[in-house]
């Protein structure tokens, strides 16, 4: 049996009800993602053979994640640089880039050239939210990103991808096929059409919420935040 998906208005509709009626706060749920995704990354390669890792942040929550993965990947013993060339104001996201100033993680604006410096790269530009064609200033992140020599790691979706429709027919993410990729929560449908290593993480739902919401919570093991699961497989 594999894993059943989530489409991305069953993904916007949870993340609701948890921040309504599951008294979560936006900080709790980005912190638990971030923290899940920093944990993929050291169970697809630890700092002792791939210190740096490259961290692209986009706009919205799935920048917020990588944010947060940056800071824990700094504690684990990596060498994070972060790109976030669309920075908010939003108070959440500005104490996110003062904790990783303290900790004196450097940022790049200049995400191709650092592409050539960084062991693995963190796809953390676009989330379920993502639709229609990749606006500026991300198509030629999203170029590197497909032409990649190095490993990426994509967070909820690799980026410019079609949520419930998959790769693109098009434009700069047409050949993008990450290596490894880790599920928020539950996949989501894209992964049908996903070929790499898959992970999931996210791990604050229980059983109630993913019977309403039709999702299988993966067999998490022992204290972990993140699973590999089988796309096709058996569980
Ligand atoms: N319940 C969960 O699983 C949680 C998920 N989180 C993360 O939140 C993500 C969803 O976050 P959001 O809803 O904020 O959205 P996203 O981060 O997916 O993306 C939305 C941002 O991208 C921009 N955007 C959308 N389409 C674009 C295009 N074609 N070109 C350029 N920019 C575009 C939007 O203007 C917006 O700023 C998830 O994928 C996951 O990574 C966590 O942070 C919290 C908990
Ligand atoms: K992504």
């Amino acid at each position: 049996m594999a894993l059943r998906t989530l489409g991305p208005k069953a993904a916007a509709a949870l993340d609701e009800e948890l921040m309504s009626s599951g008294a979560f706060s936006i900080d709790q749920l980005m912190e638990l993602a971030g923290l899940s995704v920093s944990q993929a990354m050291y169970a697809l390669s630890p700092p002792s053979k791939s210190p740096r890792v490259l961290v692209a942040c986009g706009p919205g929550n799935n920048g917020g994640d990588g944010l947060v993965a940056a800071r824990h990947l700094h504690h684990f013993g990596y060498k994070p640089t972060k790109y976030f060339p669309k920075q908010t104001k939003n108070e959440l996201y500005q104490r996110l880039r003062t904790q990783l100033e303290q900790l004196k993680v450097p940022f790049t604006d200049d995400f191709v050239s650092a592409m050539g410096k960084t062991d693995w790269v963190i796809d953390a530009i676009f989330g379920f939210s993502f639709s229609g064609e990749v606006r500026e200033p991300f198509p030629a992140v999203i170029k590197a990103l497909a032409e990649s020599k190095v490993p990426v790691l994509a967070v909820d979706a690799p980026s410019s991808w079609n949520i419930d429709d998959g790769p693109p027919d098009d434009g700069p993410g047409k050949d993008y096929n990450p290596d490894a990729l880790i599920s928020l929560t539950a996949p989501k449908p894209l992964v049908k059409w996903f070929k790499g290593k898959h992970y999931v993480g996210g791990r604050f739902v229980g059983k109630e919420i993913a019977d309403k919401y039709e999702f299988d919570i993966p067999p998490y093991e022992g204290g972990d935040q993140v699973v590999e699961v089988p796309l096709n497989g058996k569980l």
